[in-house]
């Protein structure tokens, strides 16, 4: 009889299978018939579950509610992922969740260390001022909510799950990464006589769900029946508010309630805010500030959102860091053990090392939302400038050990086209927090988003255009 077992809420039937790094099938031998009605009944399905995307090729899009859409890109199969690297991702979820609400109360602790970041790079330094302000008045967050995903890959050499980045501010994907996995669910029962796969093991994924629930339990314990929860969006949306609108619309009443176009705002949720691009004006950036200084729940607050950067990702890896922010000492072992090696550019050994072997590294500027690093021979030139011109550029950047997942076939589907090609994957984990003053009345996984781009491809990113959405088969 299987048994279920529990994993942070997830259900997946113990089977004897043998654990691999394959599915038992290779997506790239399946009889081309059989392949194409997959592939139908795939396209199918998603136009009826609402496995869509605004089309890039239409007008319309964006504009027009239900206009110009297509079907989100995506793997054909679930990806094969060992259970127990599964079973590791979703138990340390919770103590990231805490991890980030300690560094977020220690002030000192972030400005310090993005003191330097903060003289080369203006956005930093932006958010920097708005967090200083914070500081300066003392300002409180006693509700405080995260929905955060932390991304990893699984290095083939190692086998270790390694963080890529923990995501504090708009964690794309909760509502669409849990259709996927439905979709592949649906294949594999649709298919079993020919694919002899069993859709229990892909695990539930209720991202969007348990994230809803996040916001609605934020916003009662806001306490206020009329206020709203509020969206900000980049441009071009509607029912939302963007930055410049809600400098616009937006103000602070004596009691620090926000309001915005009439309505008291309980839970400010971004979508937006993570990047230089999304402040074009003065006016996002009187938003952000205006925000920042409202009794709203901000989600994420200034602190969380700085707690998110890379630089702080590679100070936390530092040798005794994190045990300024966690006591409990296994916690503090299963969080190291998923650190990738992560340096700052003072480091003259890693430098020197980078610049002989640039394809072992990563370079990361404090950016969000994809396609900013630097690769390859590209991590030599850049050190090499640096180095020649002497500047403090440097501060802008962490280096980070580059991981290599293993290759596996894959058939990627994108707008209606197959490919075959071969892929690695990137699996984030969803987690939601909400603390009220000393109670925690949310710290759980909130299900999974597997990411699958072709193995030459240096960027991930299903949005920045180089990845499709996946889901995973526990082997
Ligand atoms: N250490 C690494 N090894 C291999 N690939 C990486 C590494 N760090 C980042 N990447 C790739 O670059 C993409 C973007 O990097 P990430 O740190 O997630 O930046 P962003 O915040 O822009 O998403 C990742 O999705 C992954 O595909
Ligand atoms: N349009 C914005 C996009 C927001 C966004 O890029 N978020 C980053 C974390 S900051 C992210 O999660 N990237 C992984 C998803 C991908 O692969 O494209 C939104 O959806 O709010
Ligand atoms: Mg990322």
């Amino acid at each position: 009889m299987a048994q279920a077992l529990k994993c942070g809420g997830v259900e997946a039937m113990e089977t004897q299978q043998e654990n691999s790094m394959s599915l038992g099938i290779d997506p790239h031998k399946i009889d081309p018939q059989l392949l194409q009605k997959m592939e139908y009944d795939a396209l199918v399905w998603s136009s009826l579950h609402g496995l869509l995307v605004g089309d890039t090729n239409s007008q319309s899009s964006g504009r027009v509610p239900g206009v110009g859409l297509v079907h989100a890109p995506f793997s054909l199969l679930p990806m094969p992922f060992p259970e127990n690297h599964w079973k590791q991702a979703c138990q340390i979820a919770p103590i990231f969740n805490e991890l980030v609400d300690r560094v977020s109360l220690d002030g000192k602790f972030l400005q310090d260390s993005l003191s330097r970041t903060k003289k080369v790079d203006a956005f930093t330094s932006r958010l920097l001022e708005i967090h200083s302000k914070m500081l300066d008045a003392n300002k409180k967050e006693e509700i405080r909510l995260g929905l955060h995903r932390s991304d990893y890959m699984l290095d083939e050499q190692t086998k270790l799950l390694l963080q890529i980045e923990l995501n504090t501010i708009s964690s794309s994907f909760p509502g669409l990464s849990s259709l996927v996995s439905e979709l592949h669910r649906s294949l594999l029962h649709q298919y079993k006589q020919h694919l002899a796969l069993n859709p229990e093991r892909i695990p539930q994924n209720n991202s969007v769900t348990q994230f809803a629930e996040a916001l609605s339990k934020a916003w009662s314990e806001y306490n206020n029946p009329r206020a709203v929860v509020m969206v900000v969006v980049q441009t071009e949306e509607r029912n939302m508010k963007t930055l410049s609108e809600i400098d616009a619309l937006g103000e602070l009443l004596p009691d620090g309630t926000l309001v915005v176009d009439g309505e008291a705002v309980a839970v400010v949720y971004f979508r937006a805010g993570y990047a230089p691009s999304d402040y074009p004006s003065e006016s996002e950036w009187r938003a952000r500030l205006l925000m920042e200084q409202s009794s709203a729940i901000k989600c994420p607050s200034i602190a969380y959102h700085l707690a998110g950067t890379k630089k702080i990702q590679q100070e936390l890896a530092k040798p005794n860091v994190l045990e300024r922010f966690l006591e409990n000492k296994d916690d503090i072992a299963k969080v190291r053990k998923c650190f990738a090696g992560l340096w700052s550019l003072e480091d003259s050994n890693i430098v020197k090392d980078a610049i002989e072997k640039p394809g072992l590294y990563v370079m990361k500027p404090q950016r969000e939302g994809g396609g900013n690093n630097i690769y390859g021979d590209d991590v030599r030139e850049t050190l090499r400038r640096m180095e020649k011109e002497g500047s403090d550029e440097d501060a802008a950047y962490i280096l980070m050990q580059r991981i290599f997942p293993t290759l596996s076939p894959a058939v990627l589907m994108r707008q209606g086209i197959s490919r075959k090609d071969h892929v690695i994957s990137e699996l984030g984990v969803y987690a939601a927090y909400l603390r009220n003053k000393t109670k925690v009345i949310m710290n759980e996984e909130c299900g999974y988003l597997m990411r699958t781009k072709v193995s030459s491809s240096n960027e991930g990113g299903v949005a920045a255009g180089f990845a499709v959405l996946d889901s995973i088969y526990l082997v």
